[in-house]
């Protein structure tokens, strides 16, 4: 029988979930979409003109996994130096019996951890081995999470961070507890750099072709609109360019589409091993983010949670 869903904050979120569990299991979901296994349909989005954003509906189902998702996210192009939040999003997971709601939980934690979680595997199967610089350019809540798992999982000697504004540098370099160095322009960060993480929220090209080191690896996550640019033309069209999802590149990328670049692989390609993974060339990881992402996300968090009652009812 359908039992009341349960509310999950966005701090137990925060301590229920860990890099160490979900990269693993977004490997393991990056493959299963990309071999088709997961019915996962193009974030459907909604503008919201007067407040200059969209609500995007992601809904999951994976039958051998009996987890069927949705997340709600609202996201915003803010104007420079508005305190409202870029993205908001709550996860929703159901039983796809009987349709009931079984959990409504914060997505920002999950947004936020997710997103990095993937941009590091892109980066475990691309990026140079011997990689020692790494490039961030934006200091918001993906930055931090950006910094947070690429420095957990890899060496890096340096950590360049770039921001539009020097507040948000300063903000960035007091929330974060290793090492970075900050950079006053975007050609200072990415110069030499091995690995270049985009997490801005520009709507024109930020990120020059004729800046970054050749086999340098790129994960460029801002930009999910048709007709908002990170990346300028001749990256796109130098680089090897890879995506989460080739129908998601093609229906919301700006990065892909206004350069006419070709998707060469999904990541899940490169997972399943149907697709060589070109750490010798330039590469670039468009990630925009799917709602398979959300679903595992979700159900380690609701399973942690499960585990940790029963054990408090013991
Ligand atoms: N691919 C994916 O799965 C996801 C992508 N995103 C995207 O990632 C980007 C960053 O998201 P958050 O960190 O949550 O946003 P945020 O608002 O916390 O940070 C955005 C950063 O961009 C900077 N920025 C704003 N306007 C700029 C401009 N015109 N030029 C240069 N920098 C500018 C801000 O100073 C800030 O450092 C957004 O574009 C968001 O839509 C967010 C969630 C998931
Ligand atoms: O996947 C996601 O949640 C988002 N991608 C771009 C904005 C939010």
């Amino acid at each position: 029988m359908a039992g009341s869903p349960v509310i999950i904050s966005e701090q137990e979120v925060a301590g229920l979930l860990q890099y160490g569990d979900l990269i693993p299991r977004l490997q393991e979901a990056l493959g299963k979409f990309s071999r088709r296994e997961v019915d996962q349909p193009v974030r459907t989005t909604v503008p919201l003109q007067k407040h200059n954003g969209f609500l995007g509906l992601m809904p999951t189902y994976i039958e051998t996994e009996g987890l069927l998702c949705t997340k709600l996210v609202c996201f915003y192009q803010r104007e420079a130096g508005s305190t409202l939040p870029s993205t908001q999003a709550t996860v929703v997971l159901l039983d796809p019996e009987y349709g009931n709601v079984k959990a409504v939980m914060d997505g920002e934690v999950i947004t936020a951890m997710r997103t990095a979680a993937v941009s590091a595997i892109s980066a475990k199967l691309l990026m140079r081995p011997q990689a020692e610089v790494l490039a961030i350019l934006g200091t918001g809540k993906q930055a931090q999470s950006h910094y947070n798992v690429f420095t957990q999982i890899f060496s890096f000697k340096e950590v360049r961070v770039w921001s539009h504004t020097k507040e948000r540098a300063e903000q960035f370099m007091s929330s974060v507890t290793g090492p970075v160095t900050p950079c006053v322009s975007v050609e200072a960060a990415v110069r030499g750099a091995d690995a270049i993480v985009t997490v801005t929220r520009c709507t024109e090209p930020v990120l020059f072709g004729e800046w970054v080191k050749p086999g340098a690896h790129v994960a460029a996550v801002g930009a999910c609109r048709p007709n908002w640019r990170e990346l300028d033309d001749v990256l796109m069209k130098e680089a090897v360019v890879y995506a989460d999802s080739r129908e998601g590149a093609a229906t919301e990328s700006g990065d892909v589409i206004l350069s006419g670049a070709d998707v060469f692989a999904e990541l899940g390609d490169v997972i399943n091993g149907t697709k060589p993974a070109h750490r010798e060339k330039t590469t670039v990881f468009k990630s925009l983010g799917m709602g398979v992402q959300d679903a595992v996300s979700a159900k380690l968090v609701f399973d942690q949670w499960k585990h940790f009652l029963s054990r408090k009812l013991k």
